[in-house]
């Protein structure tokens, strides 16, 4: 019996002669990465998903307008909340993602805010009485509700919000307003044509003193009619760079009034006679973006996997040159530079993933303490996942590219899928927090650490590798350290010597008389840097333990190529800071590299193994170049024909213009 379960008959033989050779259980490696029996249930929705037309498109979306293919996924909506239950548990947010992620793909489920932000911000700051009457209607989709936050003028810095939201004793009523057209919501999704409610962040104003930024849940379309309400502009903001299936809004509030009550009321308050009370922290208003930040890790891995499939796929039936004169034409995925960008993409890809499940895990744990007024552990929380959105939307949007140019000029177009999903993907780096400020919020953090050290204070267990000072040679090739734990010591050294130095070079500008700010700003690069260090080592570290944690054998030693592949490629992208102190020397280096590509010919046998393991159906993926069954020329051909441009043998538009043209130039000869 052959270790992979997706060989098929009629499927292209070089695709099938891959998984042959697979040297572990592709279903035992889907169960290490879903579990039992999440992995067996998401195979059973796609086959279920394939028997409903209702829940297909009828072409590939790219060939489709901006307003249908809005009405597509509306309509589609519909029927998943119909029948959805039929086939998958809605209890059960893994398995609704998988439906999701079947119907919809990487862009265009109209309820995705909803669920993502406006339940979330309701669920975690909305007081029970007021959790009590607004979430049933909302998971009954009564309603649909967006987040609705960032302003035309202002998205970063949120103290600097111009909505207000007024308290008016007299009527007990808050009154939102949008002081000017820099004030006016922009970018929350789903809010352009689809939602009724949004869960509004404004400036707390009670006897003309500003609060600072509070939520309020406010109707903007009624329920019946779905009418802007009074006082509500709204609209889409037009199309973008990718999720164009979204529709992003703006907002503006004219003077609207709302009850006390609408004011989300589990950490701060608003009485009736309009008496305030502050949270325990005065952060926990940021906690839908803690809870995005959290959970967008898995979703930036799961399109780096979806990318690499499609590229490890296609690099095995893609055959062109020679590596050896006369033996014909090789498979791409021969060439060490093709198997350099993939099987590194794929690393990550895996990286990213099981760490996501680490960093849910561990959010989940801090929510449910913040829940209960536990704030201790919100700052080590808000700066990892500060750092961990910034390095894995970065990094992963990198990752996607490298797939997409491995497929040449295929890879180019639509029909590759990649180019939709960099585009849905890179906008990580700036939702939920534009990259350079989010590091810059963990610096804060890792600086205080260093401080915190020379004052002989306690360190949280993630900055405890500052301490180790002894750590000051690269250990690699010596007896008694093997090759992980030498890597993972040379990224703490990494991590260590750059949040060091910046540390001493703020401190020797302030001791200089230079202000705080101005010394923060004069060294802001070099702080990110100190950020990227410390977070690809946190992943490093939370990678190698969870590979170490599995204990189906051929599993783990599957995985630990991977690991070993990630912790390479990691050290040697970051190799000029081992030479900062005299760490590590250029042969030592030079070790880390050759252990680097012996790790891509050990990987590539089981390169369409690896990604089959991670089990995205056809459907799911959109990818004319990364079908399961490697048939790719015949599809690609079908997915050209099929374009709208060639419905007709000449274009009413060559017709119209081009023809006239050239037949006049003709009869002027
Ligand atoms: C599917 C996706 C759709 C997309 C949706 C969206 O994009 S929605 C829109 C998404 N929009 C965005 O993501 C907007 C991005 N912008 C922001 O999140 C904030 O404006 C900020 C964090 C940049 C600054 O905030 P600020 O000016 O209020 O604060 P400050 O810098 O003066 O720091 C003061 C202290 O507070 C700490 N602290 C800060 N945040 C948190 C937290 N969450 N928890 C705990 N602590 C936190 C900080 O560490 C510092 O501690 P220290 O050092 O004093 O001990
Ligand atoms: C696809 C998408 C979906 C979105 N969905 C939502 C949504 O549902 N709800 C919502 O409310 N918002 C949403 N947003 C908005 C998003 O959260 C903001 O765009 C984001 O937080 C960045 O803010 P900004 O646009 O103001 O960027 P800016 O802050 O203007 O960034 C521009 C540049 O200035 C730099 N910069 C800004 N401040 C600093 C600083 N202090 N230090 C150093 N550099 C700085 C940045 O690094 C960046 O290079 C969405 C955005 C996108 C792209």
């Amino acid at each position: 019996m052959p270790l992979n379960h997706l060989i098929r008959d009629g499927d292209n033989p070089d695709i099938t002669e891959e998984r042959q050779k697979a040297t572990f259980s592709t279903e035992e490696l889907a169960i290490e990465i879903y579990g039992e029996p999440l992995a067996q249930r998401r195979r059973e929705i796609s086959a279920e998903v394939l028997k409903r037309p209702e829940l297909l498109d009828d072409c590939p979306h790219v060939f489709l307008d901006r307003t249908t293919k809005v009405e597509n996924s509306m309509k589609k909506t519909v029927a998943v909340m119909e029948k959805g239950s039929e086939i998958c548990d809605f209890t059960s947010r893994e398995e609704l993602g998988h439906l999701v992620c079947e119907v919809f793909g990487d862009d265009g489920f109209p309820l995705s805010i909803h669920f993502v932000m406006f339940l979330p911000a309701i669920q975690g700051q909305a007081d029970d009485e007021q959790a009590e009457q607004w979430i049933p209607r909302a998971m009954r989709l009564e309603f649909i509700g967006t987040y609705a936050q960032t302003e035309l003028g202002h998205g970063t810095n949120l103290r600097a919000l111009e909505t207000t939201a007024t308290y008016d004793k007299r009527t007990q009523e808050f009154i939102l307003h949008t002081p000017t057209v820099s004030a006016y919501k922009w970018w929350p999704g789903n809010l352009g044509k689809t939602a009724n409610y949004v869960i509004a962040n404004a400036q707390l104003y009670i006897d003309g003193k500003s609060h600072g930024p509070h939520n309020f849940l406010v109707q903007i379309r009624d329920e019946n009619t779905h009418q802007p309400m009074p006082g509500i502009t709204v609209g889409d903001i037009g199309p973008k760079f990718g999720l164009n299936t979204n529709d992003n809004g703006f907002l503006r509030f004219d003077h609207v009034r709302i009850p006390r009550r609408n004011m989300l009321m589990r950490h701060s308050k608003v009485s009736a006679d309009g008496v305030y009370s502050p949270p325990v922290h005065p952060k926990l208003s940021y906690g839908a973006m803690i809870f995005v930040r959290a959970t967008m890790i898995r979703m930036l891995a799961h399109v780096v996997l979806k990318a690499a499939t499609i590229a490890i796929r296609y690099s095995c039936v893609r055959r062109q040159g020679e590596i050896k004169t006369g033996n014909g034409e090789v498979k791409i995925l021969e060439y060490q530079t093709q198997q350099h960008r993939l099987f590194t993409a794929l690393a990550r890809g895996f990286a990213y993933r099981l760490v996501g499940d680490e960093v849910k895990n561990l959010y989940e744990k801090i929510a449910e303490e913040v829940k209960h007024g536990n704030v201790e552990q919100l700052a080590d929380l808000h700066a990892l996942l500060s750092g961990m959105k910034s390095i894995v939307s970065y990094d992963s949007g990198k990752a996607i590219e490298q797939c997409r140019m491995a497929c040449g000029g295929h890879g180019y177009s639509h029909a590759s899928g990649i180019p939709e999903m960099y585009a849905v993907e890179i906008a990580g780096c700036t939702y939920e927090g534009e990259n350079m400020v989010m590091l810059q919020q963990q610096a804060r953090y890792l600086v205080k650490g260093i401080h915190r050290l020379a004052h002989g204070e306690e360190l949280s267990t993630m900055l405890q590798y500052l301490a180790n000072t002894s750590n000051n040679k690269f250990r690699i090739g010596e007896s008694g350290v093997d090759l992980e734990n030498a890597l993972i010591l040379a990224l703490e050294y990494i991590a260590r010597s750059t949040i060091e130095r910046v540390t001493a070079r703020l401190d020797s500008l302030q001791n200089k008389g230079l202000s705080a700010e101005n010394a923060w700003n004069e060294n802001a690069v070099e702080l990110t840097r100190a950020s990227r260090t410390h977070t690809r080592l946190w992943i490093a570290r939370c990678f190698r333990d969870r590979v170490h944690r599995i204990e189906n054998h051929a599993i783990r030693s599957a995985l630990t190529d991977i690991l070993e592949l990630f912790l390479t490629y990691e050290v040697v992208d970051m190799s000029q800071y081992l030479y900062q102190g005299g760490y590590a020397n250029s042969d030592q280096v030079a070790q880390v590299k050759d252990a680097m590509y012996k790790l891509l010919e050990k990987i590539r046998p089981n390169a369409v193994s690896y990604v089959d393991a991670y089990e995205v159906s056809d459907t799911e993926l959109r990818s004319v170049l990364g079908r399961r069954d490697g048939n790719v020329y015949d599809n690609l051909l079908k997915w050209a024909k099929s374009n709208p441009l060639n419905r007709t043998e000449v274009l009413p538009a060559v017709e119209k213009h081009l023809m006239p043209m050239m037949l006049a130039a003709k009869s002027k000869l």
